[in-house]
Formats: structure tokens, C-alpha cells, sequence
């Protein structure tokens, strides 16, 4: 039996990887069977999340006992089909001809690679441009340049998180800037403050990566360094640059620009000049949005030839971003802007192809040998967001690190304030009830849409899966039966239709017409006149926008969710249920990602075994980002 016949009838592959393949035979009847089943394996990886498949460990992409060929055979079959190019430069276009490309060691869909080598070309690009008009380290010499003060002249000249620059001292702050840069960052005088750091080094690089784990300060710091910027354009006599906020979902764009606004208030308050804060945008959003879809088109109005008018783009949340997504935004920042990066790398990468940010990352900490790549990365640990209700941060270190031994002794010794384990227990539905009840049935008794948008924030039901027993597609059903049932019980008949009031909504595709996007969270609520709309954030917290419910794009039931579609998203409380089977594509970051969504109550419902198998579990991805960006 061949490879792809056995892959076939092990049922590892989707109809689509065998079309793939099928398609390329039918075009050459000749193609050997090792390539055939490579590129139906090119296919399903990306499925998967990767850019590209490894031969060598084809395991990884499937349970099924297969006979794997010997690798060395599979890598010569590659090296001489047809349908495979495989580039000598790395920057170089591949042959469009060939539909898969070979190179160090995986194999790609040719769109992919292509994402892949676009994207690493823009960032260095980004990285390189020169300085544009009074660009920090331009604004002064290096030898005039003054440091922030004493205190943050030692810590800023202080080793790193990340290796230290090899193409100048972040240290250095121009003169001018240093009275107010010491103003923003009054830690800096007198700690070795990473705040601080972030910022000295996003003066001197256009490319910057801020990361770190909820509450650690990434829009805070960014917030002062967009101040500074704008300072240092005005005092240069050039107009303030133009800025952008963006985020993959417009729940993460809103949630950035909250926590952006909050953070102009602190600086007016701590008597930074209003005029100079009130340069800074107060609204974000969708990265969808920032580069104008175009309708039936996978591509965006704005590109390397109309780039985005922009001088600097701040994009929160980048773990989500997927390789295409991200190759098509750095292309379209135009020659000499900066690009900000923020996100959490312990999170899970994005659902599509790519762990973009962990590639882009890899590569930014290789560069003090590599020298190539022109990022600078500061990663944020201090916790900012203390909440005396929730205490989650040494469970939330423990799931980082895999330490399943520490996370179930930390669950079970009841320690950590807010946080409640559940053990063995994947059914709150049938234990808790009545309190999950009175939650959801409260939804339908605000007094108004956006209330009712709010109180919908206060709970969430997290799962690993959409389907399955504890998949949040059967919670769900459950969820509407047991409403449907109270609701019966309070007062006249109403079956359990598909809209009632106070259902929640879950928009599972992107709709630029109505400007509903992947993620989006609504209520259903029946007016005066007993119409029945569905309303969604706007752009003002207090003003949700209606829809007809039959007009909506793609949607599901939004009581409980997967953790993957509440990624940017954050709940008062959380019930975070895994699945009582462990499954191999679950990981420590889908854990980690639960239950940091939550901001005030984390419950945990899950057995030792499924813990202790995602905590091992580390979700990693095939990509050459890295050793692209490196080279
Ligand atoms: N240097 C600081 N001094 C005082 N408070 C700070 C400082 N840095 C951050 N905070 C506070 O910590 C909280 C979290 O900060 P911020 O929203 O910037 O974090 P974040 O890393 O962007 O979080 P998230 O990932 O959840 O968006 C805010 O209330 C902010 O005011």
C-alpha cells in the first residue's frame, strides 16, 4: 500500500490535502508517491498551524501508526520531483511553476513559503530603514545624547532580558527628551526598570517587540513612548507622526485602546502636557480593518505600494496574528515607520498557519551573534495589575514552565486567592447550576443592550474544544435547554428557538459589510415592541449596534467558548473545563491562555491526567521564520 493510501485510509488527511495530492497526480501520473503524500501533508500542516511540514518528524502531525519512509529516500524524491523547487537564497522568489517548495528541511505550500520569505524581507526592511527626521540617536549625537537621569542611565545600561544591542547603547536617551522621559518613567531613577528600558530602546528601533505576560505594562510603556515620539517630532519642528492601534480582533483593538486611554489619564493626572497627550489616539482597530479589506478578496487596499499613512503602528496582541496576516501588514508599513509589537508568547500562536511572533522572537534573541536582524525585544515580567481578589500569578508561572507537579499542588492547596479547583469535576453545568443559572438568566433582565454587553463579560465557560462532550458546541445546547427550561418555569411558554432573549452570540467569521468580525460577542434582546435584535459593541462602549439576527454572518452560542476565541478577550470569572481524555494538540499555552482570561474568579474543572498531559505538551510549530529572519 502506498503512503498516501495509507495516510488515507488511517483517515489522517482532509478531503482537501488528498485533492492536493490527487491533482498532482492526475496532472503527472508519474509524481512518486512520496511526493504526493508530502504535499497532502504540506496542506494539512498548515491546517494545523504550521508553515510548512517536516518529513522528519511526520509523527507530529498525526496518532495513526503509518510505516514513515526512510528520510533520506523522501528527501531525495523531493529534491527531484517536478512539482518541487527548491531555492537556493532564501530571499529569493521561488519558481511558480512548482507548487511545493523544499527548503531546510520542510516542506512547503509554495504560499506559504512565499508568506514566509515576504515577511522576513519587510521586517528586516522595517528594521534597517534610516532614521527619519529627528529620530532618537539622530536628535542628538551619540556622544551629546544625555541619559534619563542618573538612576536611569544605570539601569538602562544595565544587561537585558534580551542581549544587549550590537549596534548601539539603548541607554542613551537624546538630551532633550531626557526631562520628560524621566517624568514617564520615575521607576527608571531609581530600579532597573524594563518599562523604562522598552522604551529607550523603541526611541532607537523602528522594529520593537514588547512582550510579556497580563498587567506586566505593555500598553502602559507604549502609551509614554508614543508621548515621546510625539514630543520629539514637535520639538524637531516636524508634525507629530501619525499613529495607529491595531489588534486581530476588534475586541483586543477596543481592550488596547481602554487601556490606552486609561493611561493618558494617568499621564495627565502625573502632569505630563495635555497638549502632547492629546496627540495620542484614543480609539484602535481590527488589523482587518487598519488595511482595508477588499470585497471577495484576499487582499488588502493598502500594500507596499499604498502604504498605510501611518508613521507608527502598534499592534497588540500579536501572538493571534498568522503568517499571511502578518507578511501582508508589514508590507504595507510604509519605508521608514516604525512597528511596534506587543503580546504574550506564552499564549497559544495563531489558529492559522504561522507562530509568527515566537519565530520573529527567536530570531530577535539570536541577533547579538547573528547581528542581522534589526529587532529589539524587551520582555516584561513585573505584574502590574494586582488584584487582592485573584491571585494568579504563580499558577499561571507554573503552566508557563510545564511544572504540572507545582500547578496541581497549587490547585489543590486552595491557596491562591480566586482561584477555585474543581478536580475531576468537568460538569459545572450539573454542579454549580443554579449559580451558573442565575448568571446567564440575569443577561435577559438589564436594563438595555449595553448593560447587558457588560454583565456578559462578568462569566465565561472556557473550553478546549468546540465539539465533544465538553465541547462548548454541546455546552451550549445544554446551556439553552436549561434557560428555555427556567424560562418556562417564571413565567408565559417560549420554546427554545434558535434567537430568544438574552442569548449570546458568538460571530465566528469576519463580515466587513457589517463590520462583525471573527470573535465578536452580542446579545440577543427583544425590544418594547417585542422585535428581537442582536446587538454588538460599536466603537462606543455605550452604544451597541443592532443587527437582525437573520442578517448576521456566521454564529454560534456564546455562553461557553473555546479558549482559542477568547484569546484577547478577559471575564470578571472564569470556568476553565478541560476535557476529561487528553488529546496531543493540547497544550501548556492553551491552559495558560484559559485561565488568563480571567481578571477576578478562575475556576478549573479538569482531572491530574489531562493536566498533567497538556502541561507537557508544548505547542510548537514548524516554521524557518526564525532562521530566515537570522540569516
Ligand atoms: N510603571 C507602572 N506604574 C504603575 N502602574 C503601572 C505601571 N505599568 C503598568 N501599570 C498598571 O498596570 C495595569 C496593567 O498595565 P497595562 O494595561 O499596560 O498592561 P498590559 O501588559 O498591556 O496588559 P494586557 O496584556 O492585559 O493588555 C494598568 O492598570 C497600569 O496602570
Amino acid at each position: 500500500m502506498s503512503l498516501l493510501q495509507a495516510l488515507v485510509r488511517a483517515r489522517a488527511l482532509r478531503p482537501l490535502d488528498h485533492a492536493l495530492a490527487q491533482s498532482l497526480r492526475r496532472l503527472d501520473p508519474d509524481t512518486p508517491d512520496a511526493v504526493l503524500a508530502a504535499a497532502a501533508l504540506a496542506s494539512l500542516a498548515v491546517a494545523e498551524g504550521h508553515a510548512g511540514f517536516d518529513p522528519a518528524e511526520p509523527q507530529r502531525l498525526m496518532d495513526a501508526p503509518i510505516a514513515w519512509p526512510d528520510i533520506d529516500t523522501w528527501r531525495r524524491a523531493l529534491g527531484a520531483s517536478r512539482w518541487v523547487a527548491c531555492p537556493e537564497r532564501g530571499d529569493a522568489e521561488s519558481a511558480p511553476d512548482a507548487p511545493l517548495v523544499f527548503e531546510h528541511g520542510l516542506v512547503y505550500l509554495r504560499r506559504y513559503r512565499e508568506y514566509e520569505r515576504r515577511l522576513a524581507d519587510g521586517l528586516r526592511r522595517i528594521g534597517h530603514a534610516p532614521p527619519q527626521h529627528g529620530a532618537a540617536g539622530a536628535a542628538g549625537s551619540a556622544g551629546s545624547a544625555g541619559s534619563a537621569g542618573a538612576g536611569a542611565g544605570a539601569a538602562l545600561a544595565d544587561s537585558d532580558d534580551a542581549p544587549a544591542p550590537a549596534d548601539g547603547d539603548d541607554a542613551h536617551v537624546p538630551a532633550s527628551l531626557a526631562p520628560l522621559f524621566a517624568r514617564l518613567f520615575p521607576e527608571a531613577a531609581t530600579s532597573d526598570d524594563p518599562q523604562s528600558r522598552a522604551a529607550a530602546a523603541a526611541l532607537r528601533h523602528r522594529l520593537l517587540l514588547v512582550t510579556g505576560g497580563p498587567g506586566t505594562g505593555k500598553t502602559t510603556t507604549i502609551t509614554r513612548v508614543l508621548v515621546l515620539l510625539v514630543a520629539q517630532a514637535i520639538e524637531s519642528g516636524h508634525p507629530p507622526p501619525r499613529i495607529a492601534l491595531a489588534a486581530p480582533t476588534g475586541r483586543a483593538a477596543e481592550r488596547m485602546a481602554e487601556s490606552v486611554r486609561h493611561a493618558v489619564q494617568a499621564l495627565t493626572a502625573l502632569g505630563v502636557d495635555a497638549e502632547l497627550c492629546a496627540r495620542l489616539p484614543t480609539t484602535g482597530t481590527t488589523l482587518h480593518r487598519l488595511l482595508g479589506t477588499l470585497p471577495d478578496s484576499p487582499r488588502f487596499r493598502h500594500h507596499a505600494d499604498n502604504p498605510l499613512p501611518f508613521d507608527v503602528v502598534v499592534v497588540d496582541e500579536a501572538s493571534m496574528i498568522d503568517l499571511p496576516l502578518m507578511a501582508k501588514l508589514v508590507e504595507a508599513v510604509h519605508a521608514g515607520a516604525r512597528l511596534v509589537l506587543l503580546g504574550d508568547p506564552d499564549q497559544l500562536p495563531s489558529v492559522e498557519a504561522g507562530d509568527v511572533l515566537a519565530g520573529i522572537l527567536r530570531a530577535a534573541e539570536a541577533r547579538a551573534t547573528a547581528a542581522s536582524f534589526p529587532a529589539r525585544h524587551i520582555h516584561l515580567t513585573r505584574g502590574w495589575r494586582q488584584s487582592a481578589a485573584l491571585d494568579l500569578a504563580p499558577l499561571a508561572a507554573a503552566v508557563r514552565e510545564g511544572d504540572a507537579d507545582t500547578a496541581l499542588s497549587l490547585l489543590r492547596g486552595g491557596g491562591l486567592s480566586g482561584v477555585h479547583f474543581h478536580e475531576g469535576n468537568v460538569d459545572p453545568l450539573q454542579t454549580h447550576r443554579e449559580q451558573l443559572l442565575a448568571h446567564w438568566a440575569s443577561l435577559a433582565e438589564a436594563r438595555d443592550p449595553a448593560e447587558a454587553l457588560a454583565r456578559a463579560g462578568r462569566m465565561r465557560v472556557l473550553t478546549a474544544v468546540r465539539e465533544g462532550p465538553q465541547g462548548a458546541r454541546g455546552l451550549n445546547a445544554r446551556i439553552e435547554e436549561m434557560l428555555a427550561g427556567a424560562r418556562r418555569g417564571a413565567g408565559p411558554a417560549s420554546a427554545a428557538g434558535r434567537y430568544f432573549h438574552g442569548r449570546l452570540l458568538l460571530v465566528t467569521e469576519n463580515s466587513y459589510r457589517h463590520r462583525l468580525f471573527n470573535g465578536d460577542i452580542g446579545i440577543c434582546l427583544r425590544d418594547d415592541s417585542g422585535t428581537l435584535m442582536a446587538w454588538f459593541p460599536g466603537d462606543d462602549p455605550g452604544n451597541p449596534r443592532p443587527f437582525h439576527p437573520a442578517a448576521l454572518p456566521a454564529h454560534d452560542s456564546a455562553f461557553a467558548m473555546t479558549v482559542h476565541k477568547a484569546q484577547g478577550s478577559e471575564f470578571d470569572e472564569v470556568w476553565l473545563v478541560l476535557p476529561e481524555r487528553f488529546n496531543r494538540v493540547w497544550s501548556r499555552e492553551l491552559v495558560y491562555t484559559g485561565l488568563t482570561r480571567a481578571r477576578r474568579m478562575l475556576n478549573v474543572g479538569a482531572g491530574e491526567s489531562v493536566i498533567r498531559g497538556m502541561l507537557s505538551n508544548h505547542a510548537s510549530r514548524w516554521s524557518g521564520l526564525g532562521r530566515r529572519l537570522s540569516q
